[in-house]
């Protein structure tokens, strides 16, 4: 892949995701540069080899990427004194869950070209879901790029309509919480079974890591046929899934999903 200079704008738990994840593949980190005002979080990256800075302007002026990873919530105030900055010749991708492309042209109007990315934390690992959507002025080299940087840690997809983000945030964004707090709740029940907590968090995550291997592996057979062929009739799996159905499982799933959606949505509105 092509390197440019890249200037992320917030050093947090997705940022550090992103750029962890780059450097375990050969990004050079004098190309990378993270911006945060904590110090800890700073010396974090420097001590990978990044540039670090706490001045957000000055560390975007040569950068040909700002990569813009703080909470949807202080994006308006981050992006005010960018704003002086002449975007023009520069690429724009915003990870904040909620903030439209059109908003982010509002907020640095100078700005061209700009892509939405939706990643998720699994980036950290090579693993990464990342959902992109470029609006229509972004020119093909600049989309490779993107496509590029986050297919260095993980897979992507391209959405055609922008509303779809919000989908995707619920799908892949958010739900690595979804398997944890899944993987959390099977290690407690373990433990309470009186596993001792490593043995019952082996089980889960080999399991786990097991099961998403086999999805991947078998493209054509349908996730109920690979959970049918785990459950013999009137055995041990039944039962357990027999508890999932009276409680509703999948209805709860789709609800939590749903609301995940809402929230985007509203997010839209407010930030
Ligand atoms: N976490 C995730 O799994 C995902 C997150 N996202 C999106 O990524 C973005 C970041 O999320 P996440 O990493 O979880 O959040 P974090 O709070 O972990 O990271 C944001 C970082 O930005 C820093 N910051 C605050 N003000 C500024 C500023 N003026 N200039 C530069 N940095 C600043 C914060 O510092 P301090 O803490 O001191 O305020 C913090 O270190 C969000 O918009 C979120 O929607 C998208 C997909 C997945
Ligand atoms: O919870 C959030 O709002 C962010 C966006 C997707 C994952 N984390």
């Amino acid at each position: 892949m092509q390197h440019k200079l890249i200037s992320f704008i917030g050093g947090g738990n997705m940022a550090q995701a992103i750029v962890f994840g780059l450097l375990k593949q050969g990004y050079p980190a004098e190309l990378i540069c993270v911006c945060d005002p904590n110090q800890h979080r700073r010396d974090l990256f420097s001590a990978q080899g990044t540039q670090v800075s706490d001045d957000n302007v000055k560390a975007i002026q040569d950068a040909e990427v700002i990569l813009l990873a703080v909470k949807p919530q202080i994006m308006a105030d981050v992006c005010a004194p960018l704003s002086a900055v002449d975007f023009s010749n520069k690429l724009v991708i915003s990870i904040a869950a909620g903030i439209s492309t059109a908003r982010l042209t509002a907020l640095l109007p100078s700005a061209k070209n700009i892509i939405r990315v939706m990643p998720n934390t699994p980036a950290l690992v090579s693993q990464g879901m990342a959902g992109l959507f470029a609006t229509e002025q972004v020119p093909t080299a600049l989309k490779q790029f993107a496509q590029d940087l986050l297919s260095a840690v993980g897979k992507i997809c391209w959405l055609e309509q922008e509303q779809d983000m919000h989908s995707v945030t619920a799908g892949s964004g958010s739900s690595p919480a979804y398997f944890f707090l899944f993987m959390e709740a099977m290690q407690q029940a373990l433990v309470e079974m009186d596993l001792d907590p490593q043995t019952a968090r082996l089980l889960v995550q080999q399991s786990a890591l097991g099961a998403a291997q086999m999805v991947i592996d078998n493209p054509q057979t349908a996730l109920s046929a690979l959970r049918e062929n785990v459950t013999s009739k009137g055995g041990t799996t039944a039962a357990a899934l027999a508890v999932f159905e009276q409680k509703n499982m999948t209805q709860t799933i789709k609800q939590a999903m749903q609301a995940c959606v809402q929230r985007s949505q509203e997010m839209e509105s407010l930030f």
